[in-house]
């Protein structure tokens, strides 16, 4: 006789065994390693020691393009899927994951616009904000660049030794609050820690826990979870800096009502009139939503992309020979200021070609972009998928495809974009996934191309840059004996 509690203990056994095995036989047909088949633990376990990245190379080697990386997610390494995954029309939407990237404070969860899941909420932001984007309006920004820039090489040469990511990322705040709230701030100035703006923490958490947003969700979001009663009383900086900034310039309107000011238009005031006009579609929460997103999502990439730039150039002196020439051909022949205009170093290919080469090598984000499969399943890349099913593609691997960029994917080759022909450079720049990539594409990417095509040229002008023997530190000497641009020394 079997007694009634044990009876219940069989069947909520022989209930989880069933859950485990429909959900492993749900995409049993997808290779990869027995354990990820059964619980996400096996990629937390890899994500929270950092070896998941580098895992996820090896795997896609040893088991193709299509990896199960948990019981309802796959990684994708065919570089044929990406305009699939990542749509135009954002027919699969961001993935649960995303909401491991929002913060909590006050017992409030606050995200960005890169967490936004609701596609009908991207549009109508999109139509509100995107003009703030759009390329015929960027050289609005041209003189913030400049001003900061201006800063950027006054600070350098002040100090002595310093390390470049912490000077870049001071170069990007006070850009940034320039640029977006026409706002004057010291950080490069008075050498000031950008520790409590950077997002590192965030996007180290978004990785470590995007395999099980549920677990994250209780362990850090839920009332009753401790992390809920200790969480900080005040937003993370930069959604308070954003606010505040919101706060007044929405209070200088109130009074002066009907009223413009007549400072030029900065990315605050093209947000609040795009608002205006689409009143019906996008609330007050969501343009607090955006601009803290524009400081959020803009700063720490920004920053690290012009440091691995230069530390690129560094690694290959032939590179930044090729591009010195480049530089000096086109000031000795007027095509080119000392204080570069946008539309001087806009036509520099080989400037071009290293930026791209250093974002497929080197891109920012760390976290896989999860995309959930639409509610009636999909083809990918050849392959069916039920709708539901997390997909992910693996921009490592994707980045270094060898039938896209060729035997040398691995080296960093800025010529390549330059030789391949008009279809093969095409393929190229539709596998790239730096900006990430169809509807959801970085908003500040023409932005940030305004921004590093100008500072690298300025600072090779200005500096003549090599490494020395501390890693991670940069020391400036003023000209002792400035070449033929007047160069200073900068080491790195
Ligand atoms: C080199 C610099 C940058 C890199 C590598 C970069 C990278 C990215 C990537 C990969 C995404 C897509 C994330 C996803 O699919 O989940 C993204 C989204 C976004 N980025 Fe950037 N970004 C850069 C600079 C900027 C700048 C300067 C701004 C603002 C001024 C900005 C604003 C945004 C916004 C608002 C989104 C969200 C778009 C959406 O979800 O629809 N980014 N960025």
């Amino acid at each position: 006789m079997i007694s009634s509690s044990s009876f219940w203990l069989w069947s909520l056994a022989i209930g989880v065994l069933a859950a485990v095995y429909f959900r492993y036989r749900r995409l049993s047909p997808v290779p990869g390693p027995f354990l990820a088949a059964l619980t996400d633990l096996w990629r937390f376990s890899l994500t929270r020691s950092g070896h998941f990245s580098d895992t996820l190379v090896d795997l896609h080697t040893r088991y193709g393009a299509f990896v199960r990386i948990g019981p309802n997610a796959v990684s994708i390494s065919d570089p044929a899927a990406v305009p699939t995954v990542h749509s135009m029309h954002g027919e699969f939407r961001k993935a649960d994951s995303y909401s491991t990237l929002r913060a909590l404070f006050n017992g409030k969860v606050i995200g960005t616009v890169v967490d936004l899941q609701d596609e009908n909420e991207v549009s109508a932001l999109k139509r509100a904000v995107g003009s703030a984007f759009a390329t015929r309006n960027l050289l609005d920004y041209e003189p913030d660049v400049d001003h900061t820039l201006d800063r950027l090489v006054q600070a350098i040469r002040k100090r002595r030794t310093f390390s470049l990511l912490d000077a870049m990322q001071q170069f990007q705040v006070d850009f940034l609050m320039k640029a977006a709230f026409s706002r004057d701030t010291d950080y490069l100035e008075t050498n000031r820690s950008t520790y409590e703006i950077s997002g590192d923490a965030r996007v180290k958490h978004w990785y470590t826990w995007q395999s099980m947003p549920g677990l994250e969700w209780l362990l850090f979001k839920s009332p009753l979870s401790p992390a809920w009663h200790r969480s900080p009383p005040k937003p993370p900086a930069w959604t308070a800096m954003a606010s505040a900034e919101y706060d007044k310039r929405v209070k200088l309107h109130s009074d002066k009502p009907g009223g413009r000011e007549s400072r030029k238009p900065d990315l605050l005031s093209k947000y609040l009139s795009g608002a205006e006009q689409h009143k019906d579609s996008v609330s007050q929460t969501t343009i607090v939503r955006v601009i803290s997103s524009t400081i959020a999502a803009g700063f720490d990439t920004s920053a690290y992309t012009i440091t691995m730039t230069l530390y690129y150039l560094l690694k290959h002196p032939a590179v930044l020979k090729k591009l010195r020439s480049e530089l000096d051909d086109a000031l000795d022949s007027g095509r080119l200021s000392r204080r570069p205009r946008f539309n001087e170093v806009d036509k520099l290919d080989y400037l071009e070609a290293i930026f791209k080469e250093t974002m497929r090598l080197q891109p920012f984000l760390k976290p896989l972009l999860e995309r959930e499969v639409p509610a009636g399943g999909a083809d990918i890349a050849g392959r069916s998928f039920p709708g539901g099913t997390t997909v992910a593609i693996s921009v490592l691997n994707v980045h270094r495809d060898t039938a896209v960029f060729g035997k040398d994917a691995d080296e960093f080759r800025p010529e390549r974009w330059l030789e391949a022909d008009h279809q093969h450079r095409a393929s190229m720049e539709r596998s790239m996934l730096a900006f990430g990539g169809g509807k959801r594409v970085c908003m500040g990417r023409h932005i940030a191309a305004l921004e590093m095509r100008k500072a690298i040229p300025r600072l090779l002008m200005e500096f003549d840059v090599s490494f020395t023997r501390s890693a991670n530190r940069v020391t400036a000497n003023p000209a002792s004996q400035p070449d033929l641009i007047g160069r200073s020394k900068l080491c790195l």
